[in-house]
């Protein structure tokens, strides 16, 4: 036995489909605020001899998707049943794909460390969500019972399945991520939205060239979530191996609270669904309308553009393009001011300051932004004074300009810094004593008195310039 241990990682993310109705009847998906069990109908809630109804939109939207991956798109696709027992699921199938999914064979490009990797897409399918499992008391393994509420049951989901490419916890959490950014510029998919992203993990070790039993780790619903689960499991499967045991091919668990993964139950095989076609839903042919559906730019696209139009670094067009809102934002802003510069007040200051209030850039108005860096650009303000007015337009929600005004944040004109550095001057005469007695630095007590009678907003290297000015004028003239 060697250490020569190969991770090997493919993924099963499920997304929902941001629908205003469900994926095979007309209730709302908008059930976030709603009381359990309301948004609700007989084909959601699987009564017998409801009928369900394909909805295009979601078709649409998977479509989308499966171009964006580069998928070859199926002229003709079918839904299958998918039969397993459970009570999210009332009718005890749920409506999948099986041998004709919609979307197959793509790629999906992500970057770890500065490197390209291409993971292969082996599928990107259309099912419904399940109703969602209550369990009071806190979690699956602690609660004493469970509750059920079908507002999510059949909520259109798009499970992607990636082949066994991924090589490591940190690439899955790229995977992810990219594709959650794709989503997101699709415009398909509510990221804000808390369960709207669920991720599978399965994880098995090679040893020496040979494939080991995979376990798949169920419903983990965040990044964050599948880097620690899938090390936690790679560590567990690593040891087992090392002390010369067995990994045990079974369904686990993520602990979001523990960090760890426990078995939930051994892995069902495809046999144990019973998969067999859904006979109330035609055959789905796409000919006619997948021409049409069209991609937009996606982000790495827009990255490379920022690039070459913008002329801003690899890292800083990362930054801007990794969500469409902030890309969307900084193009706005840099119709009005120098490019280079609305980079690093989008990309830097504004990202920071939402940062540390945990706010979405959706809450920015881009024109008002846009209005405070030009400011700036103009020398109207100084960085800090803008970065003042922008932390303060934040926490009250009120255009940055607004506060620029209410506080006179503007910078000092040249009259009015010229006027301070003289009052500067005659106040301290001990200090301009020892600045023309040959000590340099007492010129900074005197740029500080400056800035303090302008109340910040000149700008240092002028006032120093003009004291310097002065005083060499009065030096002269004694001298
Ligand atoms: N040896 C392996 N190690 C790690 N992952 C693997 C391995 N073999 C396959 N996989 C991954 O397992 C996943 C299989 O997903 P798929 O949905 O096809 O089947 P399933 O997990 O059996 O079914 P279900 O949808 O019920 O979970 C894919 O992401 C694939 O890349
Ligand atoms: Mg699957
Ligand atoms: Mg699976």
């Amino acid at each position: 036995m060697t250490d020569d241990f190969e991770v090997v990682i493919g993924l099963e993310i499920h997304v929902q489909l941001d629908t205003e109705t469900k994926m095979f009847c007309s209730c709302s998906t908008d059930y976030d605020d709603a009381e359990p069990n309301t948004h609700t109908c007989p084909v959601c809630l699987g009564l017998p001899g409801a009928l369900p109804v394909v909805n295009k939109r979601a078709v649409e939207y998977a479509v989308r998707v499966g171009k964006a991956l580069d998928c070859e798109i199926r002229d003709e696709t079918r839904f299958h049943r998918k039969n397993y027992f459970y009570p999210d699921l009332p009718k005890n199938f749920q409506i999948s794909q099986y041998d004709a999914p919609i979307n197959e064979d793509g790629s999906l490009v992500v970057s770890v460390e500065d490197e390209d990797h291409e993971i292969r897409i082996r599928r990107a399918h259309m099912e419904e969500d399940p109703g969602s499992l209550v369990h009071k008391g806190g979690s699956i393994e602690r609660s004493n019972y469970t509750l059920v509420d079908y507002n999510r049951s059949g909520t259109p989901l798009l499970e992607t399945v990636t082949e066994p490419d991924i090589r490591s916890p940190e690439e899955a959490r790229a995977v992810v991520d990219t594709l959650r950014e794709i989503l997101e510029y699709l415009d398909v998919f509510d990221a804000s939205r808390a369960g709207a992203l669920r991720v599978d993990a399965n994880v098995s070790i090679s040893q020496d060239g040979e494939t080991g039993n995979r376990t798949e780790v169920k419903n983990i619903g965040s990044t964050k979530g599948v880097v620690r689960a899938l090390r936690y499991e790679v560590t567990r499967q690593k040891n087992r191996l090392k002390r010369g045991g067995d990994v045990t091919q079974e369904t686990r668990h993520y602990d979001d609270d523990r960090g760890v993964t426990v078995t939930l139950r051994e892995k069902e095989e495809e046999k144990d669904y019973r998969y067999f076609e859904e006979a109330d839903i035609p055959v789905l042919r796409t000919t006619e309308f997948k021409d049409d559906v069209g991609v937009p730019e996606l982000p790495r696209e827009r990255r490379d553009r920022f690039r070459d139009e913008y002329g801003v670094s690899d890292e800083v067009a990362e930054k801007l393009t990794s969500r469409k809102t902030v890309a969307d934002m900084y193009e706005d802003v840099s119709e009005s001011v120098d490019p280079q510069l609305a980079a690093t007040w989008v990309a830097d200051e504004l990202l920071r300051e939402l940062n540390y209030r945990d706010a979405d850039v959706d809450t920015v108005d881009a024109q008002e932004f846009a209005a405070l860096v030009s400011l700036v650009s103009d020398d109207e303000l100084t960085d800090a004074n803008g970065v003042e007015a922008l932390r303060a337009a934040l926490d009250e929600d009120r255009p940055p300009v607004d506060i620029v005004d209410e506080r006179d944040l503007r910078a000092a004109t040249e009259d009015e810094t010229v006027e301070a550095t003289r009052e500067a001057i005659e106040e301290n005469p001990d200090a301009v004593d020892d600045y023309l007695g040959g000590d340099d630095g007492a010129i900074n007590f005197l740029v500080g008195q400056v800035m303090q009678k302008t109340g910040g907003s000149a700008d240092p290297a002028t006032v120093n310039e003009v004291l310097r000015d002065e005083l060499d004028g009065r030096k002269k003239q004694e001298g």
